[in-house]
């Protein structure tokens, strides 16, 4: 290690909680941890989905400059690093070790991925501030205090300094104790906020299980207490059956006058969670659920029309935007095109006609990929430059749906989805 990174994370209170600064010893001798096997992928790739980013405006801060630069040095090593970081982390304070799934797959990179994508933002400081806000409340669910992030800040720096070659020299370290410490303080202020005014999780009785398709199961469930939400968030979700292990699903109503919440759960190969869901999961279970989070909710403050792009399970969120906007009698037009790869994974069309045929503001078209596929269809229709967007399902349908809309002359700005984090970060 060049320098003597020393994070001092004040407690919530303001006063420096511990410290522990110093070396990481002996960090150059550890061998790389094996790498474990992969799960399904996680719906949304981070612990917490970045919002929407603001225009960057003027030059990056020098800072952000020579952040950038380890995270181009370590891109190409960036499973290794990540191996390396909890391998540190781990054997440094196995006490933390407890505070993640035994499997540790997955969540691999989702920590390392959350603190990059952080540094990604340096110098868009709402956005910044609105992601690590977010992550901080929803670490509360994992048991993380105030005390723990100086030990993730120590195994950061020293992966980084292993990885990063030539980019590494104390000037960037630096940069990174800065930032770190921006970082950490943010969130432990945040949780620290958050704990006056909501618990750090939810239990959540399965009330009913109705499977769709063999492989689609929509299930309701029953909180023990008030569930505050917006339609168009999701939920972070535990099963009994993998403890520690959390997945993100989108609520598939608004929020209903009997606070029941529903979910649309697709069981993906080897997607241990999901799979649970759909096969296992009975009326009587009981889930955990931890705060609401995501920025893909309905903009009450203009009378554009929305266009919504649903693909799969994707259909979940967009039909409570849906229902948002019946709640709120604006008679807004909206548009929806929902996807799915045949008619037969069309599990909530049914549903979705339902409220067709109940509001004249409405238009369902479903799009099946003999049809093509989602963005295609979309720019058949049009024109599309008054509308707000909103798109929800598979990576590569976001990817190529922003790239539709935007050519059909809808700004950044005005397109919403919860992929950001997956969108902007390098490959690894
Ligand atoms: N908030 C969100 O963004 C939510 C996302 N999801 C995600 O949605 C996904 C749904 O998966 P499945 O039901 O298996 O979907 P799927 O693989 O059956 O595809 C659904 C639709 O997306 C289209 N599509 C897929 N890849 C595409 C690409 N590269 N370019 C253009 N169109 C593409 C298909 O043609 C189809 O119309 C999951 O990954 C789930 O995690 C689910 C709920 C909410």
């Amino acid at each position: 290690m060049t320098g003597n990174p020393t994070f001092l994370p004040r407690t919530p209170h303001g006063v420096s909680s511990c410290e522990h600064g110093g070396r990481l010893r002996g960090g150059k001798d550890m061998k790389d941890a094996p790498a474990a096997a992969t799960d399904a992928p996680p719906r949304i790739p981070m612990d917490e989905p970045a919002p929407e980013p603001a225009a960057m405006t003027g030059a990056p801060s020098h800072d952000a400059v020579l952040i950038r630069r380890t995270l181009v040095e370590t891109a190409s090593v960036a499973d290794r690093l990540t191996s390396y970081f909890y391998a540190l982390l781990f054997t440094r304070h196995p006490d933390l070790r407890a505070l993640f799934p035994a499997a540790m797959d997955t969540q691999r990179d989702r920590l390392l991925k959350a603190l990059l994508t952080a540094a990604e933002h340096l110098d868009n400081t709402p956005v910044l501030t609105e992601y690590l806000r977010g992550l901080g409340r929803g670490h509360r669910k994992y048991g993380t205090r105030a005390e723990h992030y100086p030990a993730v800040g120590e195994a950061l720096i020293g992966a980084l300094e292993r990885y990063a070659g030539s980019a590494w020299d104390a000037e960037t370290e630096a940069a990174w104790v800065r930032t770190y410490t921006k970082v950490s303080q943010m969130m432990i202020d945040a949780a620290a906020e958050d704990e006056q005014l909501a618990p750090a999780w939810w239990q959540a009785e399965v009330v009913s299980h109705d499977l769709r398709t063999p492989d689609v199961a929509v299930i309701t469930l029953r909180p023990d207490q008030p569930y505050p939400f917006l339609a168009g968030q999701y939920t972070t979700l535990e099963t009994p059956w993998w403890p520690r292990i959390w997945r993100h699903y989108s609520f598939a109503s608004a929020p209903r006058p009997d606070g029941l919440l529903s979910l649309h759960i697709k069981a993906v190969p080897a997607g241990w969670v999901s799979n649970a869901l759909v096969h296992r999961a009975r009326p009587g279970d009981v889930l955990r659920l931890g705060p609401p989070a995501g920025s893909m909710t309905v903009d009450h403050s203009t009378d554009n029309g929305l266009l919504c792009l649903g693909g799969g399970t994707g259909i979940a969120p967009i039909k409570a935007l849906v229902e948002d906007v019946a709640e709120h009698g604006d008679r807004r037009r909206v548009e929806v095109f929902y996807g799915a790869r045949n008619g037969h994974d069309l599990y909530d069309i049914d549903t979705m006609m339902r409220l067709q045929q109940t509001f004249p503001w409405l238009a369902v078209r479903p799009v099946t990929e003999e049809e093509g596929r989602l963005p295609d269809a979309v720019r058949h229709y049009g024109p599309w430059a008054e509308y707000d967007a909103y798109l929800s399902g598979p990576l590569g349908m976001i990817r190529s749906g922003v790239d539709a809309l935007k050519g059909a002359g809808i700004p950044t700005d005005r397109i919403r989805h919860d992929y950001l984090g997956e969108l902007v970060l390098p490959a690894s």
